[in-house]
């Protein structure tokens, strides 16, 4: 999202104010959820074995049927993680180690840089704090466009390194970002000819203007991790996120057939696609955005790096008429990503609901209503399900 997009202020609860979590030596009650259920003890997951099916594809782009098998995982999971990606294991080691150096930084230096209420820019709290009655054991400083302003007040002296770095991740990220588009919208028989809803008038270059925003998660080493959330569960924003995480487990996925949260495991120079919100619209229904969330570890700090893919700002974005005829409706009515970050901001999960388009026959159309594993994953997110005693997730199994 280019910097000239306005920011979109979240009206819930006030936000939170950043702190030391290292001074704190046990979990105040004011970052007590209720006990987190599946794999919260990121540890000992990591030497469990998981059988083939509980586990999130990986998907090689060297294979020649990378197309099919990123269908398959989006139509399944709306989450797979990809290897053979083009981006280098060094540059994810300097985006890595970027955010290292900018979360040890004294609380005190890293509030020069704090996020504006009405900014998107900055360190901070998620944007998505606002919502929970607790708070989540985690920082994060989001990037629109150039960080240069706020990483001189971070490191007066020494700031070119850090930018130099983030403008490389955002190019390479961003031709990573366009080649997973064209392969997840051909697996859904999509071609540029029938792309049309992006800048140009011809069609040549749909994601022309399209850019990312970059959010550099931090989760340090928790006193008691089962009843801590790293980051609360959410979809993305987004038409998909480019994930990189350290080598400490911590994302989880929610498996919306069997009603369970899944681990996915960090590989080494392994990247995670989550599908966002916006493809779920243009896709209409047919690939459902993700829900996710972070868990944090007793002993290990833990940093993601998450590439937030979206269009050019004030492009529409609706259901690709395509994927829509009489028997399966436009489910969406059109939005901007400008307009569907404002909706989101004073929303949080209600959003698809809210710009999802009246119609009876569009009723069991999400999904396709596939059936998986004799259970149709539902997203009609208009009605409710607890999944999890702490996140109410708008969606169901009709
Ligand atoms: C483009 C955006 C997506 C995001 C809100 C934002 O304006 C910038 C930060 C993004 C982020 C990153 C962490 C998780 C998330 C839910 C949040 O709180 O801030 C996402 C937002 C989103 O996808 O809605
Ligand atoms: O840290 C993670 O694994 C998840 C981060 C995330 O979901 C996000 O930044 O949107
Ligand atoms: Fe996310």
């Amino acid at each position: 999202m280019p910097s000239r997009c306005k920011s979109h202020p979240v009206h819930h609860l006030p936000n939170k104010p950043c702190l030391d979590f290292k001074s704190l030596k046990e979990l105040p009650d004011s970052f007590k959820w209720a006990p987190l259920d599946g794999p919260s003890r990121a540890l000992e997951l990591e030497s469990e074995s998981e059988s083939e099916s509980e586990s999130v594809p990986v998907v090689d782009l060297n294979d020649p049927n990378a197309q099919k098998l990123i269908g398959l995982a989006c139509k399944a999971w709306g989450v797979f993680q990809v290897i053979n990606h083009g981006v280098s294991k060094s540059l994810l080691d300097k985006i890595e180690a970027c955010g290292k150096s900018l979360f040890a930084l004294p609380v005190q230096q890293k509030l020069k840089a704090v996020r504006s209420a009405d900014g998107v820019t900055g360190y901070g709290p998620a944007r998505i704090s606002s919502f929970f009655p607790k708070r989540m054991w985690s920082e994060g400083f989001t990037i629109v466009g150039s960080p240069l302003e706020h990483a001189r007040q971070l490191w007066p002296n020494d700031y070119s390194k850090f930018c130099a770095i983030i403008e490389e991740y955002q190019n390479e990220m961003n031709t990573l970002a366009e080649k997973l588009m064209w392969l997840i919208l051909g697996s859904l028989g999509i071609s540029t000819r029938d792309v049309k809803w992006a800048a140009s008038p011809t069609g040549a270059n749909p994601f022309k203007g399209a850019s990312g925003v970059i959010q550099l998660n931090s989760y340090p080493a928790c006193p008691d991790p089962s009843r801590a959330m790293g980051l609360a569960a959410h979809t993305d924003s987004t038409l998909l996120t480019i994930l990189h995480q350290s080598s400490t487990s911590g994302l989880q996925v929610f498996q919306e057939w069997a009603g369970s949260w899944v681990m996915v495991p960090p590989i080494s120079g392994g990247l995670v696609i989550n599908i966002g919100d916006l493809l779920h619209i243009i896709s209409n229904g047919l690939y459902s955005s993700v829900y996710h969330r972070a868990v944090v570890n007793k002993t290990r700090h833990r940093l993601s790096v998450a590439y937030l893919y979206g269009p050019e700002p004030n492009v529409r974005i609706q259901p690709l008429p395509k994927l829509s005829d009489a028997n399966r409706p436009p489910l969406y009515r059109p939005v901007t990503w400008s307009e569907y970050l404002g909706i989101k901001g004073k929303h949080f999960d209600k959003t698809l609901s809210l710009i999802r388009l009246n119609n009876d026959s569009n009723e069991d159309n999400d999904n396709n209503s596939t059936l998986i594993n004799g259970l149709k994953r539902g997203v009609d997110r208009t009605k409710s399900i607890k999944v999890d005693s702490n996140t109410k997730i708008l969606a169901a199994f009709a």
